[in-house]
């Protein structure tokens, strides 16, 4: 364990910023992607990420934690094992084996579907959605609907990244509630 408790949160965000690496016009023309990577290959940034969504739903009584692939898996994978919870993967179409339930969602740049293996949450199970970036909400919004088609009850949302400008914590709040509460350790304006 690395000993960062006795670095102020200020410097824990500098630090974990200065782990995030900007690639302008992918996948497409326009959009300012935001690579994960450089915090996924230093240490202490991980280490750091981790602690502070553990931090944070510890004491919500998680049961079971959903990763959207691909990047939500790395850092749910993680969390659920924190937390002492189960992990299930929302996939992309046709990836996961055995029978699915499905639904369709926009993106900042396109649409898309998701799915889940049926029958994996147990109804009334209190669900953490895990994703390494909040956009525009779509993704994690269907990842949630997924999760409470199958009884579960969303327990709420965490992100290391999120885009403030797109709206995705208000689709969130829109769709799930107040009692599903979204916490994101990075924020970025638009253009930053
Ligand atoms: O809030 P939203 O507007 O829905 O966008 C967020 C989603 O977009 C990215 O995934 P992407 O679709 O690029 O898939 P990947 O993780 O497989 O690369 C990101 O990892 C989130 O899953
Ligand atoms: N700008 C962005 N960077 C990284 N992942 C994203 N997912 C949606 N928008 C994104």
């Amino acid at each position: 364990m690395f000993n960062h408790d006795a670095l102020p949160s200020e410097h824990a965000l500098r630090y974990l910023k200065a782990h995030l690496r900007n690639v302008p016009d992918f996948p497409k023309p326009g959009i300012l992607f935001k690579d994960i990577t450089p915090l996924l290959a230093d240490p202490r940034a991980l280490h750091i990420t981790l602690d502070l969504l553990a931090q944070r739903f510890v004491g919500e009584h998680v049961d079971v934690v959903v990763g959207v692939e691909s990047r939500g898996f790395i850092f749910g994978g993680a969390l659920s094992a924190r937390l002492n919870a189960g992990f299930v993967p929302v996939r992309k179409p046709g990836k996961l084996p055995a029978a699915t339930d499905r639904v369709a969602y926009a993106l900042e740049y396109g649409t898309a579907e998701l799915e889940m293996h049926k029958g994996s949450i147990r109804p009334g199970a209190r669900v953490l959605i895990v994703d390494d970036l909040l956009a525009t909400g779509g993704t994690a919004s269907a990842a949630a609907e997924l999760a409470r088609k199958q009884g579960g009850e969303v327990a709420g949302f965490a992100f290391v990244v999120e885009l403030d400008f797109l709206g995705g914590r208000a689709l969130l709040a829109e769709r799930a509630g107040d009692a599903a509460p979204v916490f994101s350790i990075v924020h970025f304006a638009a253009g930053e």
